[in-house]
């Protein structure tokens, strides 16, 4: 079974995501963590990111292995390094091209064939697997969602103005809503989960509810 979880930044999909797939015990994918990757990879080399060629081809290139919840780029691990503001700064360069999405896109349907997986990002639902079989929109008020990122920089040990977080909030729901390909935006077949004045558990509890309630939907109309 997949489940994709689809949702603006900091609306907790990767939290949610991973105790679900813990719950279920089903696989689970980040999908932002490969745009991460890919996005420090080329920034470590120096690639000029105005060369859509150059960006393409290193993509192409790169060996991208997520194993254990840990992504590792040409064999380097590097689930740490991906979560500096200078990469996150510059991932739209990369995700914004059809290229690099097909090529990630492709890999990440490998990494889910014939498994269970929960599968989280901004287009799974949508675009990489559109036959999913359970398709959750999890979202929160911009207020929110700067709240929540605010705390857990502040629990990283980066203090950060309000201010500050809902101005950088705001460019990357901008940028993921208006990337020509997989973009963010609700699958017409995905369930709204808005979790606002909501607590992890109760999301999760409800996640759970939603994925059971498809799942029996699943059972019941076979797959052509
Ligand atoms: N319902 C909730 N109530 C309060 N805090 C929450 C809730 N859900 C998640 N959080 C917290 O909000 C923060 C952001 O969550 P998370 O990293 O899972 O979001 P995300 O959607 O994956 O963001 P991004 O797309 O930027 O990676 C985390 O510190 C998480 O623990
Ligand atoms: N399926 C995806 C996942 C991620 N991205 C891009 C857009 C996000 O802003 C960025 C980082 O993702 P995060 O780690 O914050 O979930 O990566 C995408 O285009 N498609």
């Amino acid at each position: 079974m997949i489940v994709t979880i689809d949702g603006p930044a900091g609306a907790g999909k990767s939290s949610i995501a991973r105790q679900v797939a813990d719950r279920l015990g089903f696989e689970f994918l980040d999908t932002g963590a490969m745009y991460r990757a890919v996005t420090l990879g080329a920034i470590w080399n120096n690639i000029d990111f105005q060369d859509v060629d150059a960006l393409v081809a290193y993509v192409r290139s790169v060996n991208l292995k997520w194993h254990k919840n840990r992504i590792s780029l040409n064999d380097t691990d590097v689930t740490n390094e991906i979560r500096t503001p200078t990469v996150t700064g510059a991932i739209h360069v990369l995700a914004d091209l059809a290229e690099v999405r097909a090529q990630l896109s492709q890999q990440q349907r490998r990494i889910a064939e014939g498994r269970d997986i929960v599968t989280e990002g901004r287009d799974q639902g949508t675009e990489v697997f559109p036959d999913a079989e359970c398709k959750i929109f999890l979202t929160a008020s911009p207020q929110e969602r700067a709240v929540r990122r605010q705390q857990q920089l502040a629990a990283a040990g980066r203090n950060v103005p309000i201010e500050d977080v809902i101005v950088s909030q705001n460019r990357r729901d901008e940028e993921d809503r208006s990337r020509p390909i997989g973009s963010l935006r609700p699958a017409d077949d995905a369930v709204l989960l808005h979790s606002d004045g909501m607590t992890p558990d109760e999301v999760l509890q409800k996640a759970l509810d939603i994925i059971a309630a498809a799942a029996e939907t699943a059972a019941e109309v076979p797959r052509r």
